[in-house]
């Protein structure tokens, strides 16, 4: 029988994700802590006075997580869909794509199952993705049912934000513990021709919800188009002062349908150049290995200021994930074309044992780095908006 969902978000209330005492969020408190210094177990410093983390231990990771570099992938990216409200044109081809017919997406009780060998195997973060992964109509018992594996840490979703607000507070109960809202343009005419859609408001909507919600820090994506909103850098890094976000500029990357063009790209060193002629102040914090942005800090500000640098410089050397696609296949690296059904094999019930050791070929055949962005323009590889990035 299933556990009732109200035991469950009471339980989680008082021991994993909330300060019982005014119900702040301070999972990604505990998960920046445990992943910088490994532990658990120990006093926090949060905003709402000092915690004792007592989350569930990790589990070990297992050699199927662990490439023949010795990377350790403890991040599974598990995109929920391949539809989309939006359109935006760095991720969806002007003529739409494909989309697998329902039957062959994975159901909510194939991702948990899966999800659970992962976190088994060593998992310690899920991020969910899309295509848009709000608009998944069972989204809410996804979250909840990942939330509660044993082991899971952290539970994280990126999402366009049209749909987002009032969903929050729920996906919030469920265990959903960080949050990064993509968001391109603070101007909304530039937005609705950059998505082909309405909905900038409501995507400012969604930060706000978020940040009141005390999802700290609010994660803010925004992709750099030279010629688009290389003129919003610093509109962007404004919002940092008065708000605990933390606004990333993503450098622009070759995808299938996308029209990439080295051109087009705005790179780091130019971006930081722009932030740092406009703002004093401004000061690079220790990054954990694993990330993938570069992260800044800027006197007086709340917020921060990333980049993710993918092109001119990538990160490949502290990568720790992988991807489970909505059709269940697997995907090592963002950029590799290889991928692997585990749908099939689990269709055709297989046990455990023999999905991780499908698993863990994958894992073992990883190459140690992207081949670089003009390499990547010319490899076939899926369109963004099935990746989920
Ligand atoms: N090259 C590369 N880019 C990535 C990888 N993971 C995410 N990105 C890109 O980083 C940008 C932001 O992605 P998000 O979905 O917010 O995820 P994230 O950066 O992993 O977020 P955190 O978990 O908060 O670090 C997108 O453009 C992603 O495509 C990766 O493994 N490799
Ligand atoms: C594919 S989207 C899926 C999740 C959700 N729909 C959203 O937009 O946040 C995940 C992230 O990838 C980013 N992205 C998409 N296409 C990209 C590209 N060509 N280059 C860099 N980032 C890209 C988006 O901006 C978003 O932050
Ligand atoms: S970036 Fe996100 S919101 Fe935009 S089309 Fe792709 S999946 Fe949709
Ligand atoms: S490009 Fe591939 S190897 Fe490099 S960080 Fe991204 S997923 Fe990892």
């Amino acid at each position: 029988m299933r556990p009732c969902i109200s035991k469950i978000v009471r339980w989680r209330h008082s021991h994993r994700n909330f300060c019982s005492a005014n119900g702040t969020n301070i999972s990604p408190i505990l998960h920046k802590s445990s992943q910088i210094d490994g532990t658990m177990s120990k006093m926090y410093a949060t905003s709402c006075d000092t915690v004792l983390a007592d989350a569930p231990k990790a589990n070990p990771v297992s050699d199927i997580l662990t490439d023949s570099f010795g990377r350790l992938h403890t991040y599974l990216r598990i995109s929920l869909t391949e539809r989309c409200n939006l359109r935006c044109m760095y991720c969806m081809p002007a003529e739409g794509v494909d989309l697998t017919p329902n039957p062959q997406l994975l159901s909510l009780n194939e991702i948990v199952r899966l999800a659970n060998l992962f976190v088994s195997s060593g998992v310690t973060k899920i991020r969910l993705t899309g295509g848009e992964p709000t608009i998944r109509r069972d989204i809410e018992e996804i979250c909840l049912q990942l939330s509660n594996l044993s082991g899971l840490k952290t539970l994280a979703m990126t999402t366009n934000g049209i749909v987002l607000a009032n969903k929050l507070p729920r996906l919030r109960e469920c265990g959903l513990s960080l949050l990064n809202i993509s968001l391109d343009t603070l101007v909304p005419a530039k937005f609705e021709f950059m998505t082909r859609r309405k909905g900038h408001e409501r995507v400012m909507k969604s930060i706000d919800a978020a940040i009141q919600l005390g999802y700290n820090p609010v994660k803010v994506n925004c992709v750099v188009m030279r010629g688009f909103n290389d003129d919003e850098i610093c509109d962007f890094v404004e919002l940092t002062r008065e708000r605990p976000i933390n606004v990333r500029f993503i450098e622009f990357m070759p995808f299938d349908g996308n029209v990439w063009n080295v051109k087009k790209l705005v790179p780091y060193s130019e971006m930081l150049d722009i932030v740092g002629k406009k703002f004093t102040g401004l000061q690079r914090i220790q990054d954990h290995p694993t990330e993938t942005a570069k992260n800044f800090r800027i006197d007086g500000h709340q917020g921060t200021v990333s980049f993710i640098t993918s092109m001119t410089e990538h990160f490949c050397a502290g990568c720790n994930r992988l991807r489970l696609l909505a059709d269940g296949n697997f995907k090592v690296c963002l950029f590799g074309p290889s991928e692997v059904s585990l749908k099939d094999p689990l269709r055709s019930g297989v046990d455990d044992n023999e999905l991780k050791e499908i698993i863990g070929a994958a894992v073992k055949r990883k190459k140690a780095a992207h081949a670089g962005m003009l390499d990547i323009a010319k490899t076939p590889n899926r369109p963004m908006i099935h990746i989920g990035g």
